[in-house]
């Protein structure tokens, strides 16, 4: 089978979309409803860091797992990359997230028995051989990542900070047209946390990865190129590089 990778992009593309997304979970045993997801149009744009706030409850992993084809929509629709994920069957969606989606975890999910190198590489050889263009990417993102001196540690030889790197280096080797980060920065300090959203935002500006992350941080946020607020599963407000203080209006807006 031929893949596609999605190399370039430009500001003004748009790397996914939802239309008129609705999530509705039944709520176990008692016959209620509760509405995760009401009616959201986003545009994520190719080639920008976007971040994702708003308060517990308020629908952020609902909409990070339907954008990323990890969980079905009740109504609506998803595009990423130019394709509709509503019609794509269980093995076609899984294969399209593998070769066209990244995902960075709060826990960073390396396997402790793999060197940084060795991890970096394998969802990408349990897709099929080495594409033998990746030999230039691997090579560019582990520069961008700051990774050269660390291959051949093990997890339990790296520090978190460097374990979440060695996460973000596997989501981007396969160059995904877009990358999901899930609290990235949640299991750790705040040295670690500034230093893996200062990659991220490298691999945005340097490596043109299009970046979507959910968080509840604040400083998090604010290495984000555009914020999207969430409030009671609708969308409240859409800021473009905004300043610490319009980031804090805005939330203290959508809790009024
Ligand atoms: N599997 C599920 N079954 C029932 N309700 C769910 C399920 N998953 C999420 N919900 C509900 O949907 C709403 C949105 O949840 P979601 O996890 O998307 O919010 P969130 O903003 O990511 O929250 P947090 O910041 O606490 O992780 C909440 O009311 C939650 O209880």
């Amino acid at each position: 089978m031929t893949t596609t990778s999605l190399t370039t992009t430009t500001p003004t593309s748009t790397a996914a979309t939802a239309r008129g997304l609705t999530k509705t979970f039944e709520s176990t045993g008692r016959g209620v409803e509760v509405p995760a997801l009401r009616g959201i149009d986003l545009d994520i744009p190719a080639g920008r860091f976007t971040a994702i706030m708003g308060p517990s409850g308020s629908g952020k992993s609902t909409l990070m797992h339907c954008l990323a084809g990890l969980d079905q929509p009740t109504a609506g629709a998803v595009t990423v990359a130019g394709q509709r994920l509503d019609g794509l069957a269980d093995d076609d969606l899984t294969r399209f997230r593998r070769d066209h989606v990244g995902f960075v975890f709060q826990s960073f999910n390396l396997l402790p028995m793999l060197t940084a190198e060795q991890n970096i590489w394998l969802p990408t050889e349990l897709a099929g051989a080495r594409r033998p263009d990746l030999g230039d990417r691997f090579d560019q993102v582990v520069d961008t990542l700051g990774l050269r001196d660390r291959l051949t540690h093990r997890p339990a030889e790296l520090s978190g900070g460097q374990q979440q790197r060695v996460a973000v280096a596997r989501a981007l080797v396969s160059r995904p047209a877009i990358v999901f980060a899930d609290e990235p920065t949640g299991n750790l300090d705040s040295a670690a946390s500034a230093e893996v959203l200062a990659f991220l935002r490298r691999s945005v500006r340097e490596l043109g990865q299009t970046v979507v992350m959910v968080t509840h941080e604040l400083e998090a946020a604010a290495y984000a190129d555009d914020v999207v607020i969430l409030t009671d599963g609708r969308i409240t407000a859409r800021l473009t590089e905004p300043s610490p203080d319009a980031l804090v209006a805005a939330l203290k807006a959508r809790a009024a």
